[in-house]
């Protein structure tokens, strides 16, 4: 079949298909890389990808063909974290950070995510796409083709839908791909703080309602001590299940309350966060194959520690790596930062970071068979970086090393600039 798009010349193909693993990787070094590849799309799916010289078969006079001059080639970056869609900012609390005034303390006062509920709710839909929009242009140009977007900033069945509709509409108009997910147990709003109860009463009405209109495929919580218990949070997710959502959980971010066993025990698709996972934690997510989402940039942000992955990873745990873009505990968009935090305060290997931004975290939205690595069929979204060695990206930090992007088979992104 002739390729409509040849890339060649590629120094470094990182398709991220999983290999066997051999005696010196870890659990998640075992990725593809092949040295001086080409790449074939046809429409809007990978065709084919090899060692050079090109098969004869793949090219016709209609074939574009684009000379890469040895540079590295990766999977389109999945960002499988984010509270993308709010309105209004908090860097007013920056001073209460750097005095070290902890984050449920700012929650517990009314402001944190309640402020951000405030803002959102005040906002209207047009103004959320928009605000959105920007957002998913500046992830676009660090390489992000995937971004799981949560609501959770309404906190009510009205202002929940308004939040999910912006998912909806932003994944027809922008071209990154956008995965839902429900929040409602994000933290209590204002209205209920002197009946909690009724309001994880209140969510559980939402979940219905919501699949119905079928506008988010996961299941969210944030479990953790002064906002969702383990067993509030155990409730709320068998519910959800029952209406037929994915599951995923906030656990054991600030406190070890159990969240990843609770993971383990309910059948999540993805455990996040887990700087305070146990050992017990850690078995869970690895007999139940959760995959762990860890997101560094906010324990960089935030000043604390970060989760244990080599430790998850040596237990044999399949780890994703996400951004949690939010206004208050992680408001970056930079993935390219996120992969260099990983690799020089994880000491995470530049393929097992690959592996955690591309396939893993691919799995952490059950889209493994689509996106994630470069393999026949799976769809044409790539990155050309303007480096010619892998280790050079993660070597000079701070800055952002993606020049090209290709979503579905298209460029979106050519020398940093957008072109959509
Ligand atoms: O603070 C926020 O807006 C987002 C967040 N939820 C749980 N951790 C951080
Ligand atoms: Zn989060």
């Amino acid at each position: 079949m002739k390729a409509d798009l040849i890339l060649y010349n590629i120094g470094s193909l990182v398709t991220s298909r999983e290999i066997e693993k051999t005696s010196d990787m870890t659990n998640m070094e075992n990725i593809e890389i092949i040295e001086n590849a080409y790449l074939a799309v046809k429409d809007d799916k990978i065709l084919q990808v090899g060692k050079e010289p090109i098969p004869k078969d793949l090219v016709d006079s209609n074939t574009a063909m684009v000379d890469v001059h040895k540079k590295v080639v990766t999977p389109g970056i999945v960002d499988s974290h984010t509270h993308l869609v709010f309105y209004g900012s908090r860097e007013n609390e920056l001073p209460l950070k750097i005095k070290g005034v902890p984050y449920l303390e700012i929650l517990r006062n009314g402001g944190g995510i309640l402020s951000t509920v405030r803002a959102t709710r005040k906002a209207t839909k047009d103004e959320l796409i928009k605000k959105a929009m920007d957002t998913l242009d500046r992830m676009l140009c660090f390489g992000v083709t995937t971004v799981e977007s949560k609501s959770g900033y309404g906190l009510s069945l009205e202002q929940e839908l308004k939040q999910l509709e912006v998912n909806s509409e932003l994944n027809k108009k922008h071209p990154i791909d956008i995965v839902s997910t429900f929040m409602g147990a994000h933290a209590v709003p204002e209205e209920y703080r002197d009946r909690p109860h009724d309001y994880i009463d209140e969510i559980i009405k939402m979940l219905p309602e919501i699949k119905k209109r079928n506008l988010a495929e996961f299941c969210d919580i944030f479990c953790e001590d002064e906002v969702f218990s383990v067993d509030e949070s155990r409730k709320i997710l068998t519910e959800a299940k029952k209406e037929g959502y994915k599951l995923k959980i906030h656990a054991d971010e600030i406190v070890s309350l159990g969240g990843a066993e609770l993971a383990g025990e309910v059948g999540a698709v993805s455990a996040e966060h887990l700087m305070a996972v146990s050992d017990e934690g850690i078995k869970s997510l690895k007999e139940n194959n959760v995959i762990a989402n860890i997101l560094p940039a906010t324990s960089f942000n935030l000043g604390k520690n970060y989760a244990p992955v080599r430790k998850m990873i040596d237990e044999g745990v399949n780890v994703a790596i996400s951004s949690d873009y939010n206004p208050g505990s992680c408001p970056t968009e930079n993935m390219q930062l996120v992969m260099q935090i990983c690799s020089s305060q994880l000491k995470m290997t530049p393929a097992e970071i690959f592996k955690g931004v591309t396939l893993n975290g691919a799995r952490a939205l059950t889209r493994e068979n689509t996106i994630g690595s470069l393999e026949k069929g799976k769809k044409a979204d790539f990155i050309v970086y303007d480096t010619d060695n892998l280790n050079y990206i993660f070597y000079n930090f701070g800055i952002n090393h993606v020049k090209d992007v290709y979503k579905d088979g298209k460029i979106v992104v050519k020398n940093k600039e957008r072109v959509y």
